[in-house]
């Protein structure tokens, strides 16, 4: 389960994040919408543990992110829009890498059957992640995911300039995920990506989540409406 409580960032005086509350629950997938600068990954950056927060709290399996930084790193998966791997070593490599760091050893055997969930074709395992598209990079990180036996997924624009099959089958591993109970905080601009994918979505605006759906309790069309409401408030 993951928890934000009255989570607050300033950058100077600029106040990216205010008093975020949220709770997202085991199994559970929220959305992040809001348009650039609304404060998404400044609240999955202070999750991650990537930056400190000014005040408030963000938990991770009841594990307070400031206090437990080395325990929470270890419970979560982290996939942006450019999954950040090691582009000399093969997608195996980084694989055991990556997983080695959170304290797990696995056999080839074993990490196939990773990257085997995660989509990745067999015959890509041994090649260099150099050679490697934007969406065999995101297997990769999903089996990375895997791997670690994440307890939590934050996902920032994941699928920004995925092809629709790519994003389609990515779609498809996270809902597999959250039926495991792996929470999940996407920060997304794919209204229709957060819609179909999202337990509930979230519309920030300046630092402030602003409004709160779930999403089988909306259309697309008035999804989109409230959005628009949202970010087009005056500053
Ligand atoms: N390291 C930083 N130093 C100063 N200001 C920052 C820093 N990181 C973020 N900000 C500011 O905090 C605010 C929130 O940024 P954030 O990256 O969280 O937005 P976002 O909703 O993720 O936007 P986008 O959709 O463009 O990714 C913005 O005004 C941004 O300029």
């Amino acid at each position: 389960m993951l928890k934000a409580e009255q989570l607050t960032k300033r950058f100077g005086d600029h106040l990216a994040l205010d008093h975020l509350d949220l709770t997202i629950e085991s199994g559970e997938v929220y959305c992040l919408l809001g348009s650039n600068g609304a404060g998404k990954s400044t609240t999955i950056n202070i999750f991650l543990g990537f930056i400190p927060a000014s005040s408030g709290r963000a938990l991770i399996d009841d594990l307070e992110v400031s206090v437990n930084n080395h325990a929470t790193r270890n419970l979560v998966a982290y996939i942006p829009e450019v999954v950040n791997l090691y582009p000399t070593l093969t997608g195996l490599e980084n694989l055991a890498f990556f997983s080695g760091l959170a304290g797990f050893r696995y056999s080839r055997a074993e990490m196939a059957a990773f990257t085997d969930t995660a989509g990745l074709q067999p015959e890509a395992l041994d090649k260099r992640v150099s050679s490697y598209s934007k969406g065999m990079r995101q297997k990769v990180g999903i089996a990375i995911a895997l791997a670690k036996q994440a307890r939590a997924l934050f996902l920032d624009e994941p699928t920004s300039g995925l092809d629709p099959h790519a994003s389609n089958e990515f779609a498809q591993i996270i809902t597999r995920l959250s039926g495991q109970g792996v929470s999940t905080l996407m920060a997304t601009h794919d209204l229709l990506m957060a819609k179909n994918l999202g337990h509930r979505i979230g519309i920030m605006h300046q630092g402030r989540l602003q409004q709160e759906l779930r999403s089988d309790a909306v259309s697309y069309a008035e999804l989109t409406d409230r959005y628009l409401s949202t970010v087009n408030q005056p500053v």
